[in-house]
């Protein structure tokens, strides 16, 4: 591998000056340089890598007392932001809401945004003297927080993609709102960095585990990585290596335009509790993943540990079932990497954030992939604004119609299994009324739909 891996480090070495390492985006991909009072609580609004990142450093190193407690809205799913708004109460009033969008124009994003808007008029409130921005200079969302005032615009630079953000303002700005030291964030992450400019490959983390995720996958994702850190506060990384690894590696075509169907599947949780759940099937059953364990050696803050058994301490059982599990895997030819941190510091946070983030890079090299676009995410997007415009061209009639006869009048009769799905969804919100029929027969249903309401039904 040592041709391919010198590639791989000339890629990187062209990448942090500059180059344009996302040809089809035209975009250079280099990692970011970075520059309590009123406040109770923050709530963070964004998708993807504009909230994978802060919530996993959120849960990995947020003080028990932080100065301003985090919560996220990450969906558009409209039970869940009424949840978090709830959840907020009274301290609404004292919520800074930091908006986070590269783009600026991302839907889920700009709901949530609405939304929260929304509960600041019902409570007399003026989210302009609340709001924040974390985005690109001149996106929808930078407009709009400048024309309304909002009280701050962080600007994200063009080279910083959406999920390697997190040592940008994205995930900084949260972090040192909830008390967590972004210096020694950065300091890991430079570290880290240094280390892996080594070209001697032996001497180069991210690209000894690039290397083995080569090895454990053949270089094509025959196999799954299970990540599995041995730490509660390490939850949240699984989640956040999903979209790094995943939406980088997950491609259908490589830089020279062969259909490759590149990818690297990750899932897990944590150590010991999914010993409890799926290792039974990777010990003795289906042979289709490796396991990344993270070790973490410190168990508690120094002065803080107890014995629960003469000499035996309950860190001494996670460390034991992490070793155990570790020795029946290999014991039945399954394969492990061993990620080792001394403690869970922002500083070995940061490492490890640039340790994956470099490792993606190189491997994507190595398999001669665009690790920094995402078109097969376009194709969904694109899907979705359609049926919602097919829902609304749906909304005229005043009569109860069958489902054919609403194809037919939205010119969509290839359609109808979509229009069936919009008209159970909206008749399952009170938005459609369904006049005769039930939506477990699509054939029988006839439907009121448009400005109708119930009392459309008896005139
Ligand atoms: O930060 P934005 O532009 O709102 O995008 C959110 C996420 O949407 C994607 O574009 C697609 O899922 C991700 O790459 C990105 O992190």
């Amino acid at each position: 591998m040592e041709p391919k891996l010198q590639k791989a480090f000339a890629d990187m070495r062209e990448l942090e000056k500059g180059a344009i390492a996302n040809p089809d985006e035209g975009r250079m991909i280099k990692p970011p340089s970075c520059p309590t009072g009123r406040f109770t609580q923050v709530l963070s609004v964004g998708i993807g890598g504009s909230a994978l990142g802060p919530q996993f450093v959120a849960e990995a190193l947020a003080p028990d007392n932080p100065p301003l407690k985090i919560r996220f809205i990450d969906n558009t799913d409209p039970a869940g932001i009424d949840h978090q708004i709830a959840q907020l109460g009274p301290e609404l009033a004292s919520t800074l809401v930091i908006v986070i969008s590269k783009s600026g124009g991302t839907p889920e994003t700009r709901n949530g945004l609405l939304e929260v808007q929304k509960a600041f008029r019902e409570a007399g409130l003026d989210f302009s003297k609340q709001g924040v921005a974390i985005t690109q200079e001149n996106s929808l969302l930078d407009n709009t927080a400048r024309i309304e005032g909002w009280v701050a615009r962080f600007p994200m630079f063009d080279w910083v993609g959406g999920r390697t953000s997190e040592m940008s303002a994205v995930g900084l700005l949260p972090a040192a709102l909830q008390g967590i030291d972004i210096k020694e964030m950065l300091v890991g992450a430079s570290i880290m960095d240094e280390a892996n400019r080594s070209t001697v490959v032996k001497n180069n983390p991210a690209a000894l585990l690039a290397l083995c995720w080569y090895w454990a996958s053949d270089g094509v994702g025959s196999k799954d990585m299970v990540v599995l850190p041995y730490k509660d506060s390490l939850l949240l990384f699984s989640r956040y290596l999903q979209q790094l690894v995943m939406e980088s590696l997950g491609k259908e075509f490589d830089l020279d335009g062969n259909r490759v169907n590149q990818g690297l599947s990750v899932y897990g949780n944590k150590g010991s509790t999914d010993q409890h759940a799926y290792i039974q099937q990777l010990r003795e059953g289906v042979h289709n993943f490796f396991v990344t364990f993270i070790e973490v050696l410190r168990d508690r803050p120094p002065g803080h540990d107890w014995e629960l058994e003469p000499g035996v301490t309950c860190g001494d059982y996670l460390f034991g079932m992490m070793q155990g599990t570790r020795a029946a895997l290999y014991s039945n030819d399954r394969e492990s990497i061993t990620v080792t941190v001394q403690e869970v510091t922002p500083r070995a946070v940061g490492a490890l954030i640039a340790l994956y983030e470099r490792a993606v890079g190189l491997y994507a090299s190595l398999v001669n992939i665009n690790a920094y676009h995402q078109p097969g995410v376009e194709a969904g997007k694109k899907a979705a604004g359609e049926v919602l415009a097919l829902q609304k061209s749906c909304k005229e009639p005043v009569e109860p119609l069958t489902l054919e006869e609403i194809a037919d009048r939205c010119h969509a009769a290839e359609e109808i299994e979509m229009i069936y799905k919009i008209i159970a969804h909206m008749a399952a919100n009170d938005r459609a009324i369904i006049a005769e029929g039930n939506c477990g027969s699509p054939r029988s249903i006839k439907v009121f739909l448009g400005e109708c309401n119930v009392d459309d039904l008896f005139t």
